[in-house]
This record gives C-alpha cells, structure tokens and sequence, in this order.
C-alpha cells in the first residue's frame, strides 16, 4: 500500500512502476484508493504484487484507515521538494501504528529527486529520520524511474521471505482472509 501526504507522486510512482511511463503535466488526485497488480519474478518464484494506491487527501483518510489492517506492506511516501510532506511522516508513523499490523513491511521513500533545483529535503535528512525508525530508505524519481523497480523489488523479496517461513505472516494471515472470505485463495508456500 503506497502513504503519504496528497501530492508526493504516489500514483506516478505506481504507474512507473507498473506501465514504465510518467504522467506528467495535470495533477490528478486520487479519489479514495485504487489498486494494480504486477507479478515479479523474485528469486526464481513469481510474486504478484496487488499494490494500493490512497488518497493522500485528509477527507480520504477514513477510506485508507479501513485498508492498512490488510496490508503486508507499506511504501511511505514523502516529496524532496515539499518540506511539509517531510515533516509530516511522523504523523503517518503514528497512523500506520495505529491502524496497520504491528509487523508490516515499512520502508520509506523520499520521491521526485528528479527536481534538483527544487529540493529542500536532502538525502541525509531523509537517512537519519529512516535510521531513527529503523525503516529502510531510499530516493526515488516517478519521473526518471530511479530506484522505482529497487524500491518495489526489496518489498516484493522481504515479503517472499517471510512467505517461505509459513506458517508465519504474511501467509498466516492469507490462510485467515481465506477462512474469512471463503474465496480460492491460496497460499503461496507449496
Ligand atoms: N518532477 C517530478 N514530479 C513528480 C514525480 N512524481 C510525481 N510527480 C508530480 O507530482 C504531482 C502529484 O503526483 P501524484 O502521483 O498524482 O501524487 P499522489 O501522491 O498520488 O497524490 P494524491 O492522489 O492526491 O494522494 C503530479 O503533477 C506529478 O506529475 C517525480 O518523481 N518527479
């Protein structure tokens, strides 16, 4: 699932991601949440990834709130070039706290290093906030594509990990979502 303040380059970063392509131009805000699936070959096993993209909107935020319980994995977002976005990643930490599992995948990505005139959030910031959470961290571009693959990737490769320890989570949680929703689901350990 992909956080963080309106504006950060959530769902450019996903369209990247997803399509290799940028939407640049008109901003476009997310209404609510949506979502894509991409499937990554990991290690030899393939991986599909269903990657949600919220509304960074404050009057959205009773949607997303309803979406963290479900999520394996979160990528949270700020924009290098928007001082605010920064300094609201503790108020997301506390949320993500709140209403996601307490052992959710959490990394932290400081977007649109493209913009090198306009930063005002720099790398080292952005390192020691990470390092006093002990999230990982990395700079992304939605618009270039740096990082964007290395970012989905490590998310993607930890989540293998912790799959192929079934019983453990995230798997565990798959069997109960199976259970509660009766679906063809399955689990991806053999
Ligand atoms: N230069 C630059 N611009 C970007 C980048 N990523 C996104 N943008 C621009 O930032 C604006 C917002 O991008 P979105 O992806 O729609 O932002 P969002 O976080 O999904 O916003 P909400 O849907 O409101 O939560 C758009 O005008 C994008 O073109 C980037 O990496 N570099």
């Amino acid at each position: 699932m992909l956080v963080g303040d309106s504006g950060v380059g959530k769902t450019c970063l996903l369209v990247r991601f997803k399509d290799r392509a940028f939407l640049a131009g008109t901003f476009i805000s997310t209404v609510g949440i949506d979502f894509r699936n991409k499937v990554l070959d990991v290690e030899g096993m393939k991986v599909k990834l269903q990657i949600w993209d919220t509304a960074g909107q404050e009057r959205f935020r009773s949607v997303t709130h309803a979406y963290y319980r479900d999520a394996h994995a979160l990528l949270l977002l700020y924009d290098v070039t928007n001082k605010a976005s920064f300094d609201n990643i503790q108020a997301w930490l506390t949320e993500i706290q709140e209403y996601a599992q307490h052992d959710v995948v959490l990394m932290l990505l400081g977007n649109k290093v493209d913009s090198a005139q306009e930063r005002v959030v720099r790398r080292e910031d952005g390192e020691k906030l990470a390092k006093e959470y002990g999230l990982p961290f990395m700079e992304t571009s939605a618009k270039t594509g740096i990082n964007v693959d290395l970012a989905f990737t490590a998310i993607a490769k930890e989540l293998k990990q912790r799959c192929t320890k079934c019983p453990s989570e995230p798997c565990f949680r798959l069997h109960d979502y199976v259970k509660r929703e009766g679906r063809g689901a399955a689990c991806c350990h053999p």
